[in-house]
């Protein structure tokens, strides 16, 4: 063996033949292979209850990776599969542990694994305790090699639950044997933000309450609920994107440096930094917070029906497609900057979006006085575009002294011949290599239902008059409000803006 046989691993995959694992992990799993990320001791067992063969297995991975687009040498896809084991099992029969157990055996010897097994949970939450307990009572994690669990969202629906959750889960796996994923982690853009802002002078000493007016981060979906109905319509927007992926791009904007950019220095610094955010009184929620759910409306031209319309989804929900706010983060460096988020879905376009808007200069010596200079603005784009633009004002060319704003653009995903990786195949290769920074740490979790959970208490109690915004619009006219009670107003996502 080599030495990178600390990276020989099985993985276990529970749900695997679930929409997630068709459309997400059989790729990432597949490009990993293809770069040579993945080398030739590693193995996947399937798990679900359908009564598949490996076969049947094997031909569903390989429709799955030819769906992605991905161009496949057809020798090097039989090779892969190969590696492909299936076991139908029921995760709550206890019995059938034992099967499972026969089968890890006999792959590691097959293909010199020492015994490192990653189990991914991707299955409905309310298994993972279960599996949890009877990998650990039925030896499966008793190995001579490391154990991780690859845990998906949603990671509980408040502190509760999410604190149940955790301690089922622990008493399987210790804390640095789990990751919980957070697909936003593994977005490229995501993972630029601390490059950004500790890899340029020009950005770190402007980071601070003396120099940033504001902060928005947008993330608009133009999707419906899709076939999800029945999950989102208990989840809802805020569940659903602000407690995970939302506070985890506030977090990672808002966070002091890490010392080093190990694990657990970058999330000691995340963790602070949620402590930091300033927690709500339920009589404050609607000062600081807006809901709305999408009515019928147009989105790219074709008319889409309302929330209440859709499959599987109560004809009178309360529940929120959309979510605005305003959050203050009370430490020295951010006092006094709102930064303000807005997620939702049936909105106009896709795009995910971080603007961080400069304060005004404290007098304009070009235009007219009374005129204000456009702020200065840093943009990361994180998707569809991936990039950063800069708006700065220059000379308006000629002879008068006017300014206007420029707009310098870099494009991270304009490269010829460079495809971004997926998020789940950068993360699947951390969880293979053993390095947790892009996975939630349980505190995180904690402190970001801590925070949503006044939330969604207050709007549990409240009425509220749905639908309130139309299908294909940037959300209900209170999140504009939001901002321009402070004096702000939303900066237009990266299409509408160009
Ligand atoms: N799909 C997505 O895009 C995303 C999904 N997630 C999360 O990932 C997880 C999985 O989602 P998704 O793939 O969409 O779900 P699916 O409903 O498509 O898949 C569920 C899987 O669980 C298996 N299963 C259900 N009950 C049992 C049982 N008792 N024993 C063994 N296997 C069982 C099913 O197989 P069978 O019927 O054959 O038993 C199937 O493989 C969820 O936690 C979801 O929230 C997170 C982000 C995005
Ligand atoms: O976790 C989720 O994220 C997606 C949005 O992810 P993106 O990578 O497409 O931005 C969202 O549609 C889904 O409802 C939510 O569960």
């Amino acid at each position: 063996m080599t030495n990178n046989n600390h990276t020989y691993c099985t993985i276990v995959l529970f749900g695997a033949t679930g929409d997630l694992a068709k459309r997400k992990l059989f790729p990432s799993i597949y490009n990993l292979y293809r770069k040579g990320l993945l080398s030739e001791h590693f193995a996947v067992v399937g798990v679900a209850r359908r009564e598949w063969s490996n076969e049947v297995f094997r031909q569903n991975v390989s429709a799955s990776i030819k769906e992605a687009n991905i161009t496949a040498e057809e020798q090097d896809l039989e090779r892969f599969l190969t590696h492909f084991r299936y076991l139908s099992l029921n995760v709550t029969n206890a019995a059938s542990y034992q099967d499972l157990n026969a089968l890890l055996c006999n792959v590691e010897e097959e293909f010199t694994i020492p015994g490192n097994r990653i189990f991914y949970m991707a299955m409905a939450p309310e298994f993972f305790g279960t599996i949890g307990s009877y990998l650990k009572s039925e030896g499966i994690t008793n190995t001579k090699g490391w154990t991780r669990l690859i845990i998906e969202k949603p990671f509980g629906r408040d502190l509760e639950s999410a604190q149940k959750l955790n301690d089922e889960i622990r008493h399987a796996f210790e804390e640095d044997e789990i990751y919980r994923i957070d697909h936003y982690l593994g977005k490229e853009m995501v993972q630029n933000i601390g490059v950004i802002r500790f890899a340029n002078a020009l950005f770190e000493s402007l980071w601070n309450n003396r120099r940033i007016a504001n902060v928005q981060i947008t993330s608009s979906e133009s999707l419906g609920v899709e076939d999800r109905g029945g999950y989102y319509d208990t989840s809802g927007a805020l569940r659903d994107m602000v407690q995970n992926h939302m506070l985890q791009m506030v977090a990672l904007l808002a966070m002091e440096p890490p010392i080093r950019l190990a694990t657990e220095e970058v999330r000691s610094e995340k963790i602070k930094a949620l402590r930091s955010l300033r927690p709500m009184t339920a009589e404050e929620v609607d000062q600081y917070f807006v809901r709305g759910q999408y009515g019928p409306g147009i989105v790219s031209g074709k008319e889409v029906p309302g929330y209440r319309s859709e499959e599987k989804v109560n004809p009178n929900s309360k529940t929120e497609t959309f979510v605005a706010g305003k959050l203050l983060i009370d430490n020295h460096r951010w006092a006094g900057v709102p930064i303000y988020i807005r997620t939702g879905k049936r909105m106009k376009e896709k795009s995910t979006e971080i603007v961080v808007q400069f304060k005004d200069l404290p007098m304009n010596l070009y235009n007219k006085f009374e005129e204000q200079l456009h702020p200065n603005l840093l943009i990361i784009h994180i998707q569809p575009d991936e990039g950063i633009s800069i708006v700065l004002n220059g000379k308006r060319i000629g002879a008068s002294e006017e300014t206007i704003p420029v707009k310098l653009d870099y494009c991270n995903n304009c490269e010829d011949g460079i495809n971004t990786p997926e998020a789940y195949e950068k993360l699947l290769y951390d969880a293979i290599q053993g390095d947790a920074t892009n996975f939630t740490h349980w505190d995180e979790v904690a402190l970001s239902w801590k925070f949503v959970d006044i939330i969604s208490k207050t709007w549990e109690t409240s009425s509220v008059s749905f639908p309130n915004y139309e299908s294909g619009s940037m959300g209900p006219k209170a999140a504009d409000e939001l901002l321009e009670k402070d004096g702000f107003s939303w900066w237009p996502v990266s299409k509408s803006s160009k």
